[in-house]
């Protein structure tokens, strides 16, 4: 079966170091038999040790592309390199896996924004591995991280959010590494994190080809917005009246959310103080924020695991309703504790007479533009 311009199906395949990307590659190259595939292994070594596993790397299936990540520098090289196939031989779907540290979205566009390889090509699902152990070492509040690798566990947990925030299919894989309680309570977390994706629990990547190739899952609007927290921000905007609609269950494993909002501003020094301390439980919290000192500012905070990034993101716009939502998501959370503690650090009266009196008066600890 060959289809026509335009009309390749493109599954992307993403997932962290060792999760069992290029497992499910093998697995789908075997198993299949309704399709002609053709894969693009990204690998960041000297040497592309993923192509040389893959299943038929010797018959010219299988494109690498070497020394970058495809998100950022290999960009280019995707373009040419899928195109290219495209031109050159005839298949029916193209699985490209991405490197560890590639984030989705950017690869994504590759194929929804660049003319001579969307006209091919049509993207199809996005796939993200999940290591059901990493993840649940990186997110469990309890693990102990050495100092020398909180960067690189910064970094992890982003890219863990980002790729499980942006797909159509989550595997949990490597489940036969956890217990079934902590299974539960990580699929709980993911589910939170990524309502609408199609999510299986795996080892070694055991889904039925047909549930990643050819599916017709990837929409780009649903999949933009299907991330947890833009869904309890939007729904905290929808249904300002009701206070219920702040809070969200996720499900019997504790894994709660809620958006606290404010239309008074932050103290810098409190709410900086208060970001230190960080409370227990809660391993994603996103939105933005008032701060006294900037009224014109959109503060942005984002904060990932362990890892945490606050400041400018824009200005409030004349037409604008700026106020505090920041979406919280873990579990066991105090919610109660935690909205008491983020209203001490709203400004008080007096504070905010101070403010306006003289913006600088109070030292501001965040990042400038
Ligand atoms: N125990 C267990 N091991 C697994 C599972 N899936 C994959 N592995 C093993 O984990 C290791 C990494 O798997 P890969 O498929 O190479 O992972 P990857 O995501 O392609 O890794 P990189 O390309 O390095 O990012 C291999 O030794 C696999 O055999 C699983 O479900 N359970």
């Amino acid at each position: 079966m060959t289809l026509g311009d335009g009309e390749i199906p493109v599954t992307i395949v993403s997932g962290t170091l060792g999760a069992g990307k290029t497992t499910l590659v093998n697995r789908v190259l075997e198993e299949q038999t309704d399709h002609d595939v053709a894969v693009l292994v990204n690998d960041m070594g000297e040497v592309n040790v993923d192509a040389r596993l893959v299943a038929g790397s010797d018959d010219g299936d299988v494109i690498e592309l070497t020394n970058g990540c495809v998100c950022c520098r290999l960009r280019d090289d995707l373009t040419t390199e899928v195109v290219r196939l495209a031109e050159e031989r005839t298949f029916d779907c193209l699985l490209v896996e991405a490197s560890g540290i590639s984030e989705p979205l950017p690869i994504a566009r590759t194929f929804l924004e660049d003319e001579a390889v969307a006209e091919r090509y049509r993207l199809d699902t996005m796939v993200s591995v999940l290591d059901a152990y990493g993840f649940w070492r990186e997110f469990d509040p309890e693990t102990e991280r050495p100092r020398e690798d909180a960067d690189a566990g910064r970094e992890l947990a982003d890219v863990l959010v980002d790729q499980a925030e942006f797909c159509d299919v989550l595997l949990l894989n490597k489940c036969d590494l956890v217990p079934d309680d902590a299974l539960e309570t990580i699929e709980g977390i993911v589910r939170e994190l990524q309502p609408r994706a199609d999510l299986h629990r795996t080892t070694r990547a055991d889904v039925a080809p047909e549930a990643v190739l050819d599916t017709g899952l990837f929409d780009f609007d649903a999949v933009k917005r299907s991330a947890g927290w833009k869904q309890r921000l939007a729904e905290a905007h929808d249904e300002e009246d009701h206070e219920d609609h702040d809070h969200h269950e996720g499900n019997d494993h504790g894994v709660s959310s809620f958006c606290y909002e404010s239309e008074r501003p932050f103290h810098p020094e409190r709410f900086e103080a208060w970001m230190d301390e960080w409370p227990s439980g809660v391993y994603r919290a996103k939105g933005f924020f008032l701060l006294s000192t900037r009224p014109e500012t959109v503060m942005g905070l984002n904060r990932a695991g362990p890892s945490v990034t606050a400041g400018p993101i824009g200005q409030w716009r004349d037409d604008d309703d700026p106020a505090t939502r920041l979406v919280f998501i873990g579990t066991d959370i105090e919610e109660e504790a935690i909205r008491a503690q983020l209203d001490g650090c709203l400004c008080t009266d007096e504070e905010m007479a101070d403010a306006d009196a003289d913006g600088n008066a109070v030292s501001d600890p965040f990042p400038r533009a």
